[in-house]
Formats: structure tokens, sequence, C-alpha cells
């Protein structure tokens, strides 16, 4: 890992008037301009169907900063800054013809454009990466330097995977591939990693004779957002357990990487994959509850059922939750449960991880206390970013003797660090993009493995034709995924 300024870039962003692109990537590159981040002569080409004009194209840039990007940081100054650095090219990504128009693009950059790398950005759906990386070549757009930066799900299960990957490989070496999984560049999931190889406080204590399990929650307040189409065909597993989930795991559970380069981060991730254990027929009726939201209410709000959301196929089975127990099968977490679970349209949106601590052994205070609990780490990605460690301390006051009080030792990063802005993921993973780092990007072993994982679960799923069990919008997910932890005589971390 480099420290150090972006240099100039050409960065086309294929789906240039998509939602992620208008929601995610202009805000996000916004805000890199405006923290002086951008090089002084990067350029931005959005590439759509829609036929628009290069006045009209900046202007839809603005309104989406408009609306995206909080006043206080809309600066006139930088907005007039940015939009100058964008261009527009119409263009159907499927067809060859039109595709040389980039050639054109990047020889008029000012300087004209040796050493200015380009990035190519798929903002698109994965089925077309292949037809998109095929043109560039075959127009003479790409040169030896041109990185490209793609979107998950990379498929829909290992083998369409592989042809997507075998697709993109053709054309760029493993070295220029970025695929993007968008909760490694939270802020907080980066302090991981801080705060397990910085601090040998807790590197000593990092493993099965310390940890009695682990738990990983990222609930979703939100539905489907009108994307029945691509949603419904992937569900919850596909949409989120296999990509962002498992990520979060595989920085928890990872030995130490011998040093922070990309691909040693990345060898300790697959090994963790490797070592998941896989599910079968019989394990996932205990381990694992599919759930599917219908209508509820939300902050007081009705909101409507999965089968009534817009475009919705009324029988369909698809889960919009899941909730399991899974374990990595190694030296170091051997009997260590993982506690997973994610949905959409619970009470709140939260994503944390909870590291439980073993009790105490030998124990010297009141019998009374014995099951207070024992100490907790709890990593808070998002809404508020945070670490808390929960500590037993004396309970104050002359009267208590020496009772045990739990209470957390917090830090919070907005209160912490008062001037510094979170910046949002995408901000961060274009930042590594331009800067040539990969160790914030997944490789394709990474996403083959994780895949190999979640193709077992859907096959027993499939086989057991498990249904989805139904549970109120508004609420933490089925019954049964509270029944599944309490099992094992432990409960879901609630203090939220
Ligand atoms: N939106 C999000 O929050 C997230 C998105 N992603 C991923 O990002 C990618 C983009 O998603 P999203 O922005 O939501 O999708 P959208 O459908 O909103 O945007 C995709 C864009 O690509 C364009 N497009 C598709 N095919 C062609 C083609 N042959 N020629 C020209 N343009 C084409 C579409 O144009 P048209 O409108 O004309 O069809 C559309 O504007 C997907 O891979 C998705 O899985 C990942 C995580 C979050
Ligand atoms: O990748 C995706 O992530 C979002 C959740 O992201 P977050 O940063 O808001 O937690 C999810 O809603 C979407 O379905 C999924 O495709």
């Amino acid at each position: 890992m480099v420290q150090g300024t972006t240099p100039d870039v050409d960065l086309a962003i294929f789906g240039g008037l998509g939602d992620l692109a208008l929601r995610k990537l202009y805000p996000a590159l916004y805000h890199l301009d405006r923290d002086g981040l951008l090089a002084a002569d990067t350029r931005v080409l959005g590439l759509a169907r829609q036929e628009m004009d290069i006045v009209a194209f900046r202007e839809r840039v603005h309104k989406t900063l408009k609306t995206y990007v909080k006043p206080a940081s809309l600066d006139k100054a930088c907005l007039s800054r940015f939009l100058e650095r964008l261009d527009y090219l119409q263009l159907d990504f499927s067809h060859p013809e039109g595709f040389h128009a980039i050639r054109q693009w990047r020889t008029s950059a000012p300087h004209g454009n040796a050493g200015r790398p380009m990035t190519v950005y798929l903002a698109v759906p994965a089925s077309i990466f292949g037809d998109i990386c095929h043109n560039l070549h075959a127009s003479g757009s790409l040169d030896d330097e041109t990185r490209v930066v793609v979107e998950k799900p990379i498929g829909y299960d290992l083998e369409s995977s592989r042809e997507i990957n075998d697709a993109i490989g053709a054309v760029f070496p493993e070295s220029r591939i970025y695929r993007i999984d968008h909760y490694l560049g939270k802020e907080t999931v980066q302090n991981l990693i801080a705060l397990r190889f910085a601090n040998p406080l807790f590197g000593t204590q990092w493993n099965q004779n310390h940890i009695s399990h682990v738990e990983i929650t990222v609930a979703e307040q939100v539905g489907i957002e009108g994307r029945w189409g691509y949603f419904d065909k992937a569900g919850q597993l596909r949409d989120m357990v296999q990509n962002h989930l498992l990520q979060l795991l595989c920085l928890i559970a990872m030995d130490p990487p011998s040093n922070l380069d990309a691909d040693a981060i990345r060898d300790e991730k697959v090994k963790v994959l490797k070592a998941l254990t896989p599910f079968n027929r019989e394990s996932i009726t205990r381990d694992v509850v599919r759930g599917q939201y219908i209508a509820g209410s939300i902050d007081g709000s009705s909101v409507p059922g999965y089968l009534d959301e817009e475009g919705a196929n009324t029988d369909s089975r698809t889960e919009t939750f899941v909730a399991m127990r899974t374990e990595v099968a190694n030296w170091r977490w051997a009997g260590v449960p993982f506690y997973l679970r994610t949905g959409k349209r619970m009470p709140e949106k939260l994503s944390q991880i909870v590291i439980h601590f073993r009790q105490q052994a030998h124990y010297i205070f009141d019998p009374d206390q014995r099951n207070l609990a024992a100490n907790k780490l709890i990593i808070r990605l998002q809404p508020e970013e945070g670490i808390a460690l929960q500590v037993l301390t004396k309970d104050g006051g002359l009267d208590k003797g020496m009772r045990l009080r739990p209470g957390p030792l917090h830090l919070d990063f907005n209160s912490a660090f008062p001037k510094s802005r979170i910046p949002d993921a995408y901000e961060r993973l274009l930042l590594e993009v331009m800067k040539g780092q990969q160790y914030l990007f997944v490789r394709r072993d990474e996403v083959e493995h994780a895949w190999r994982w979640a193709d077992r679960l859907v096959a027993a799923w499939d086989e057991l034709d498990v249904p989805p069990r139904r549970y109120p919008a508004g609420s933490w997910g089925p019954v049964a995924s509270i029944a599944m932890i309490t099992q094992d005589g432990r409960s879901w971390y609630e203090d939220y």
C-alpha cells in the first residue's frame, strides 16, 4: 500500500446515467475534487444510451449533486470546476460501432494521453461486462495501463461468475481488474484492520481461546427500491451474504497478513473462505433461516410486503432475510460460531459486528453476578461509525461494595475526530483505483470461493425446497432466527 496523491486520470463511466453513477459515483468524485484529491487535468466521461449533449449532461449531474451532496459541501467554485471535467458520449455498449470515439476522446486530453491512465468503470449489469471489454479492446481504446472497475454481483453462481471473469480476463490482467465490494470502502471496515493488527491487546486475544462467538448484523430499512427485476433473481443470500457479509467475516477471521500489500491481504481472506464449513441438507435445517417480509410498518409508516412491491410476482419464494450460524474450521476458530444475519425492511439501518469474549476463567466476585455479560467488542459500521469495548467495572458509590457494572469504553468517530468528515465508501474506492492500489478490491479467487460456498447452500435449499418464513416489515426477521441463536444459550446483541 503506497500513500500519495492521484495522477491525472481519464475516467470513463459506462452506465453514466444509471442509478449507481448518479447516486454514488458523481457525488463521490465531487467530494474528492472538493478535498483536493483529483489531479488538475483529471477528466470524466459519462457513457450512456440516451441522446444528450454535453450541456444537458452537466446539468443532469449538477442536479444529482444538489440531491445527494449536503448543501454545506456544495461549493460554487468547486462545482463549476467539477462540471467542467465532464464529457458525455452516447453509445450502445453491446455494439462495437461507436467505441472508436473513446479513443478519440483520449487523444483530446489537454496535454495528450501519455502517462495518464484510463480507468473504465462498468456501472452496468454484469451481463454486458464481456461485450464492453471486447469492444473496448477491438476499437483500440485500451493501453497497457488501462484499469477496469467492475461492480458486484459478479454473476449469479460460480459458473456464471467464471464466465464473466473469463470475459474480463481476456482483455485485462488481474493486476488491472478492480472488483468492487463497497463494504470494503467503509471507514470502520478499514479500521477493523487497524484495530486487529495495530493493537497487541486484541491481536493476542483473537482466537478460540478468548472469543466465544461472533455476530455480524447488516440490517437494512429499505426494501428492494424498484429493483424487483434484479433482486428477485438474486435474493438476500446472493445480494448481500455472498459478498458483503463474507468480506466482513474474512476481515475478522483472517490471519495477520505479512504486510498490507493487496495480495498479502487477499491470500489470507481466501484461506478463510476455503475454511468455511459448507452447508448440507442437515445443517441448513438447523443453522439457516430464510425469510421474506410481509406488510408492516417502519417508523410509524405502513410499508407493503415483498409480494406487493412494484413489478412483483405473487408467488415468489425469494428470500429478503437470511440468518445463519457458520464456522471457520481452522486452528484459530474451531468451535467458535459466527452468527450472520441480514435483511431488508428491518426496523432500522444497522451494520455491526460484535465480538463476544469468553467469561473470566477464575471468578472472584459476587456469585449472583456470575452471569453478567462478558467483554464485547462492538464495531459499528453504520449509521454512526464507532467502536465500543464493553467492560466490567466497579459500580460507583459507597453502598455498592464490590458490585460489578457493565459499561462501554467508547470511540465514536464523529465526536472523536469532529473535523474530519467520514467519506462515503465510493470516495475511498475511486481514490484507490486512481492510485492503482488493489488492497480494497476483491480478487477473482475470492469471488469464486465465496460462490462455491453460497452455491452449496442454495443447492441444499433447492433440494429441500425450503420456503422463506414470513416476517412483518419493521421486525428483526422471522422468530426462527431468534430461536436459532437462543438454542445455543445466546441472543442477538440488542443494545442499539
Ligand atoms: N445502484 C446501486 O446502488 C448498486 C448497483 N450495483 C451494481 O452496479 C451496476 C449498475 O447498477 P445500477 O446503476 O443500479 O443500474 P441501472 O440500471 O440504474 O444503470 C445501468 C445503466 O446501464 C445502461 N445500459 C445497460 N445496457 C446498456 C447498453 N447495452 N448500452 C448502453 N447503456 C446500457 C442503462 O441504460 P438504459 O437506462 O438506457 O437501459 C442504465 O442507465 C450493476 O452491476 C449493479 O449490480 C452494485 C451495488 C449497488
Ligand atoms: O450491494 C448492495 O448494498 C446495498 C446496501 O448497502 P449499504 O451501503 O446501504 O449498506 C443493498 O441495499 C443492495 O441491495 C445491495 O445490492
